[in-house]
């Protein structure tokens, strides 16, 4: 971030965007999508995020690309965010974890989003396997889409012993639960822990505690709404942390390789946060 700047772009090869940088929704004009960020982004922005859905439209051979996006991307010493959001049972997650973050498999990134709401003790696979292979993980808090406060803005709550109705209870948020065990997973870190947080730009403003002591992925920056104001609101105090991320805000700008390179430095200069 001291380096490049808090920009983290996005590679989402839309099928509107494959069309409209005339290549095709097709596996070659995937194939020259994922080439041609990698052109413009690589050695350009501190993080690039690859989202997996739009890659596994194309099933295995999209996969394929995928993977070649990653390795280009790490062989440049771009940060890579494989955007896929996972999360299962301890054991299957632990196949996930192998996946994702082990430095020899085919699809390592540096580090990748996942779910904690089958309970954030199953994400200790993905905790364990960012640590060994010095990678990152990011966990779904307060998310950018509309429907994520049904479930991260429920209440919780902690500490009522058993059988005294009432007493010694305390209650928060599920998302606020969440930012609670990052910290503590984070704690005594630095100049900050592996360990982040997936906050939207678009959540108007929080209560909760955005101080992990990790980095916060902020998505919903540019197409979705999200503002330098809005950032300036929801984080501040935590500003050190943020890395907003766009997707089709910058990629709009292709095919031009110098155009989305330019794009993505645009995004870059207006975050004075
Ligand atoms: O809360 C979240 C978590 C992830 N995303 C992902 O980020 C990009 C956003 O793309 P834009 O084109 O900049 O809107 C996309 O891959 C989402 O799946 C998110 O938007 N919100």
């Amino acid at each position: 971030m001291d380096a490049y700047g808090p920009v983290c772009v996005g590679i989402d090869p839309h099928a509107s965007l494959l069309e409209a940088w005339g290549v095709g929704d097709t596996l070659d004009g995937l194939d020259r999508f994922a080439a041609t960020c990698v052109e413009a982004f690589a050695g350009q922005v501190a993080f690039v995020k690859p989202q997996s859905a739009f890659f596994e439209r194309f099933g295995s051979r999209g996969v394929a690309i995928l993977e070649r996006t990653l390795q280009d991307l790490r062989h440049t010493g771009t940060l890579t965010v494989l955007d896929v959001k996972r999360g299962d049972i301890g054991s299957t997650a632990a196949a996930y974890a192998e996946a994702y973050l082990d430095e020899d498999s085919p699809m390592a990134a540096d580090a990748v989003t996942v779910s904690p709401f089958l309970g954030f003790g199953s994400l200790a696979p993905f905790l364990e396997e960012a640590e060994k292979n010095d990678a990152g993980v990011f966990v779904l808090a307060l998310t950018s889409n509309p429907e994520g406060p049904q479930v991260q803005h429920a209440l919780v709550q902690h500490g009522r012993p058993a059988g005294v109705p009432g007493r010694g209870r305390q209650t928060g948020t599920v998302a606020g639960d969440v930012l609670a065990a990052l910290r503590e997973a984070n704690a005594g870190a630095t100049p900050m822990g592996s360990y982040g947080a997936v906050v939207g730009a678009t959540i108007g403003s929080t209560d909760e505690d955005l101080d992990v002591n990790g980095p916060l992925l902020v998505p919903g920056f540019g197409s979705q709404g999200g503002t330098v104001d809005d950032l300036r609101r929801i984080f501040d105090g935590v500003t050190r942390y943020v890395l907003p991320s766009t997707s089709r805000q910058v990629l709009q700008a292709g095919p031009d390789v110098a155009a989305l390179r330019d794009a993505a430095v645009a995004v870059n200069d207006s975050l004075q946060l």
